[in-house]
């Protein structure tokens, strides 16, 4: 890959806009590095405020660029592929593809079949440095490799994996951040029952929930292991999760990560 940081993002949504935040805010990049795109090109006056580059017209925008990123749905992916094939040049473009359940060979097989292809698997918490980014490919150079690597480790941790195990991973670590935050949430609820006001019960729900993974991260320690560590011999903790096992807790937390994983693989239509 050239050492240029010009990157179009084509699909600045949710995880897209995330990313750019993240990488001008870990100083990867400039902000006039970046070319957002999407159809809806008004909701980005914003982001063209500070200085990024927006567009409507992904051509140009990859024509422009040496990094493309393809951060739109799994069902507006074609039509996009269509667009930009006749400006993607093998020799001089590097694909990052953060879509669910899409194929690196799905790519090529619209982009033509030299394209170096990575697929991400980024979380929103990319915005703020601290996702979890999951990267594959089947044909990308490790010079290549390393670069996307370096890229996502300024925004959070990076694991290369299978291919096979992005649908997985995206189950796991993109749709995890929900799935946490609704655990947090829920506390906060419970905190409010006992006595808290919802704003106060969500601080406190969400820090305890931080130093938790905090715990597992800095100790790299098992979850029973700091489990233990709380829960006092006839004590409330032992009580409480026990009946959080009882109402089915962690078996929902496991079918659901399940059945994201099994949706994710579904997301994309060949055509
Ligand atoms: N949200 C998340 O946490 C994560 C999402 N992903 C993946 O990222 C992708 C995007 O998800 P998400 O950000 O949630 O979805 P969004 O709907 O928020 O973003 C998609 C964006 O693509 C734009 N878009 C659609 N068609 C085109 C086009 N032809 N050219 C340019 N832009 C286009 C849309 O804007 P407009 O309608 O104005 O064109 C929209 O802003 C999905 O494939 C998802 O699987 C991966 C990891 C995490
Ligand atoms: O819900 C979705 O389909 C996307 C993929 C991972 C996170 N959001």
């Amino acid at each position: 890959m050239s050492t240029s940081k010009k990157t179009a993002i084509l699909g600045s949504g949710n995880i897209g806009m995330s990313l750019a935040k993240g990488l001008v805010k870990s100083d990867y990049c400039l902000p006039g590095d970046i070319t957002l795109t999407r159809r809806n090109v008004q909701h980005l006056a914003a982001q063209e405020q500070q200085g990024f580059k927006v567009s409507d017209d992904n051509f140009a925008a990859v024509a422009d660029s040496t990094v493309v990123i393809l951060a739109v749905l799994p069902q507006q992916l074609n039509i996009l592929l269509d667009k930009i094939a006749g400006a993607i040049d093998p020799a001089r473009h590097l694909v990052i593809s953060v879509i669910s359940g899409v194929s690196c060979a799905d790519i090529r097989a619209k982009l033509g079949n030299d394209v170096q292809v990575v697929r991400a698997m980024p979380n929103t918490a990319i915005a703020i440095g601290e996702s979890m980014t999951c990267i594959a490919s089947d044909n990308a150079e490790a010079e290549n490799i390393a670069e996307v690597t370096k890229m996502f480790k300024t925004v959070g941790e990076v694991i290369k994996i299978n291919e096979d195990l992005m649908t997985s991973a995206t189950a796991l670590c993109a749709c995890g951040v929900a799935f946490f935050l609704r655990a947090v949430r829920a506390a906060s609820q419970g905190g409010v029952e006992i006595g808290f006001h919802a704003d106060e019960a969500l601080r406190m729900a969400a820090q305890t929930a931080k130093g938790a993974a905090s715990l597992l991260l800095e100790l790299n320690s098992h979850p029973e292991q700091e489990i233990d560590k709380v829960t006092s011999p006839k004590g409330c903790t032992i009580a409480g999760l026990n009946e959080m096992e009882h109402q089915g807790f962690s078996s929902s937390m496991i079918k659901g990560i399940k059945l994201s994983a099994q949706k994710a693989g579904e997301l994309y239509t060949k055509e």
